[in-house]
């Protein structure tokens, strides 16, 4: 994540967020006059796009935007409210079923705790090494009364007309891959589909990847429960001595990652650590310490002084990409393949480092600063990630 905030960044920033909201009162007050739908849709974008584009605005602007947002949608946007099925999809898959905790890529199993540490014993030696709370977030809204597998839910802390940001194409290192931004409901029709189908080949993957999403729909937010470690005020880890909690006031930035089965994220690292929470589908993680860093076969910085046209892909966190791997943990094979050549070093010194398990709903993983992480959904899939 960029953490880039500089003064200069900041006015240009509130100066986009500003031209938004005059460009959706224009729109709003267009609505009175001609009461038309695209008028109203339109006021609504401008607003998201404010959120979405220009960061978090401030406290009080945010809540500022969702008003308007809530009123353009109650005065003209009424009819655009659909009538879906509201029924509860089935939970998939049944719990402790088909557990896939193998990949060729990792020798070893990340930790699962019987019992939740206590706060001291975590701030004091479990906070170093990834482990799962099996279970731990079963008690979120997310999972009872709000369930977030329900896109009849979903759609309904949204209101119509919303707009969200999302990844397109398998995987942020290849050149087909691109960002962009739709409608709420078509994202979900797409990912949620009324009848569970399969991903239709010839459609490009859609992702809504690292986004907050919860500043757009705070009643997402509300039916999450931050875990009390995430308070904690850790020191940097021994193999990680320049972290810093994130700079916004909460220290803690929370992102949703929502996408069908076979959304990859590759192995990368972050500054942070993570509490990362799965709320719909299963997951596989894939995990490997930051000393295994000189055998990850990270891609090259950017090499400024060469003018050669650089690889537009962007990275969930780091544009330069260094921070991620060019090994393909989950599609490299076993050790007689041929994937095992140009990655030798990843094969000698990672594999039997790495940890890897199954996320199911409900699931909370931890894991520190530094540590090489990649995720693969097993089927459509809602997590929430914790950084602080
Ligand atoms: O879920 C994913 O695809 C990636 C999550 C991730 O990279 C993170 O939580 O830092
Ligand atoms: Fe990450």
């Amino acid at each position: 994540m960029s953490q880039s905030s500089g003064p200069a960044l900041t006015r240009l920033r509130n100066a986009y967020t500003d031209g938004c909201i005059l460009q959706s009162l224009a729109d709003a007050f267009d609505c009175y006059d001609t009461r038309a739908e695209a008028s109203a849709l339109s006021s609504v974008a401008w607003l998201d796009k404010a959120i979405i584009i220009a960061g978090a605005p401030g406290e009080g602007k945010l809540d500022f935007i969702l008003d308007i947002i809530e009123r353009v949608q109650a005065e003209f946007l009424r009819q655009c409210i659909e009538d879906i099925p509201s029924d509860l999809p089935p939970e998939f898959p049944q719990r402790g079923m088909n557990l896939l905790s193998h990949l060729p890529t990792a020798a070893n199993a990340i930790p699962r705790l019987d019992r939740p540490p206590s706060l001291s014993a975590f701030v004091s030696h479990m906070a170093h090494q990834p482990f799962i709370l099996p279970g731990f977030i079963r008690d979120w809204p997310a999972l009872n009364e709000h369930p977030w597998r329900s896109p009849h839910y979903l759609r309904s802390v949204a209101g119509p007309g919303r707009i969200v940001p999302v990844e397109v194409g398998d995987d942020y290192r290849t050149d087909d891959w691109t960002q962009m931004l739709m409608p709420w409901t078509e994202f979900l029709d797409s990912v949620m589909p009324p009848v569970q189908t399969m991903h239709a080949s010839d459609q490009p993957t859609l992702y809504l990847a690292q986004h907050n999403l919860f500043h757009q729909f705070p009643a997402l937010r509300a039916d999450a429960i931050i875990p009390d470690y995430v308070y904690s005020s850790l020191s940097p880890p021994p193999d990680f001595p320049h972290y810093e909690p994130p700079t916004n006031a909460d220290q803690l930035v929370m992102n949703a990652w929502l996408g069908p089965a076979g959304t990859i994220s590759p192995a990368h690292t972050d500054p942070f650590y993570n509490f990362y929470a799965q709320v719909v589908g299963r997951k596989t993680i894939w995990l490997a310490p930051p000393d295994t860093s000189p055998s990850m076969y990270p891609y090259p910085p950017p090499d400024v002084t060469l003018d050669q046209p650089h690889n537009p892909a962007s990275n969930h966190t780091n544009p330069s990409m260094s921070n991620t791997s060019q090994v393909d943990v989950f599609r490299a094979s076993d050790q007689s393949s041929t994937n095992r050549t140009p990655f030798s070093a990843f094969w000698e010194n990672v594999v039997n480092r790495a940890m890897c398990t199954t996320l199911e709903p409900g699931d909370l993983l931890f894991f520190p600063p530094g540590w090489w992480h990649a995720m693969r959904s097993e089927e459509t899939s809602f997590s929430v990630s914790m950084w602080f």
